[in-house]
């Protein structure tokens, strides 16, 4: 399973958190990654921790103010990045051109998506995975897979019907162990979580729960 930690702009220390998942990462079968705020890439990549950026807009080098471009991205040790979170929205083109982007610099994709139709037009911009977060469980600790296990497994269905290469993971409100498994068994090959490790006390704690079933 891989277990990629979303940092948002949750107050954390962004090192301390990629140390932990570096540990963890280091004392499990499970594949563990962390997504930290574009400013934070390099310092967490520093760490040895399995650096993701949370979002490249889809532009190439060039005027382009304000904007996160995808080869500036890898350069701070970004392997990876999400594309259309729940929190940062864009247009289907917008998606084809991130996904264009991030391929353009050797990053791995994950789309998010709200539902399994979405995730059916996302698998067919041909990302490495999709993600699908329905938004109204984002951050209120009650897991996917137990308040939503149908969107979960039509979602792996509505994926699969366009693209079986495209892995599927999802998250929302995942924070144990047993929601990680719960979202395996639904065919899940992944999960993304954020305010459970972002907001817990000891995230190593938090970590070492998340993968201990695994
Ligand atoms: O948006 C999410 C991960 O990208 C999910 O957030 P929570 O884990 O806080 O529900």
């Amino acid at each position: 399973m891989f277990v990629l930690v979303n940092l948002k702009t949750y107050p954390c220390d962004p090192v301390a958190v990629a140390e932990a998942v570096r540990d963890v990462n280091e004392s499990t079968d499970a594949r563990v990654a962390v997504a930290p705020q574009a400013a934070h890439l390099e310092r967490v990549a520093e760490t040895g921790a399995e650096t993701w950026a949370q979002h490249v807009d889809p532009i190439d080098y060039g005027s382009n103010t304000g904007h996160t471009l995808a080869e500036t991205v890898a350069e701070a040790g970004a392997v990876g990045t999400l594309i259309n979170h729940s929190e940062q929205r864009l247009k289907l083109a917008d998606v084809d051109g991130a996904v264009e982007a991030a391929e353009r610099a050797d990053l791995e994709t994950v789309v998010c998506a709200n539902n399994p139709a979405q995730i059916g037009a996302a698998a067919a911009l041909g990302p490495d995975a999709v993600a699908v977060e329905p938004p109204e469980l984002i951050g209120t600790g009650t897991p996917v897979s137990q308040a939503d296990p149908d969107i979960v497994e039509d979602a792996v269905e509505a994926a699969q019907a366009v693209d079986a290469d495209v892995s599927v993971l999802c998250g929302a409100g995942i924070s144990t162990g047993d929601d990680v498994v719960a979202a395996g068994d639904l065919g899940s090959e992944g999960v993304l979580l954020a305010s459970g490790v972002a907001k817990a006390d000891d995230p190593t704690a938090a970590l070492e729960d998340l993968v201990a079933p695994l």
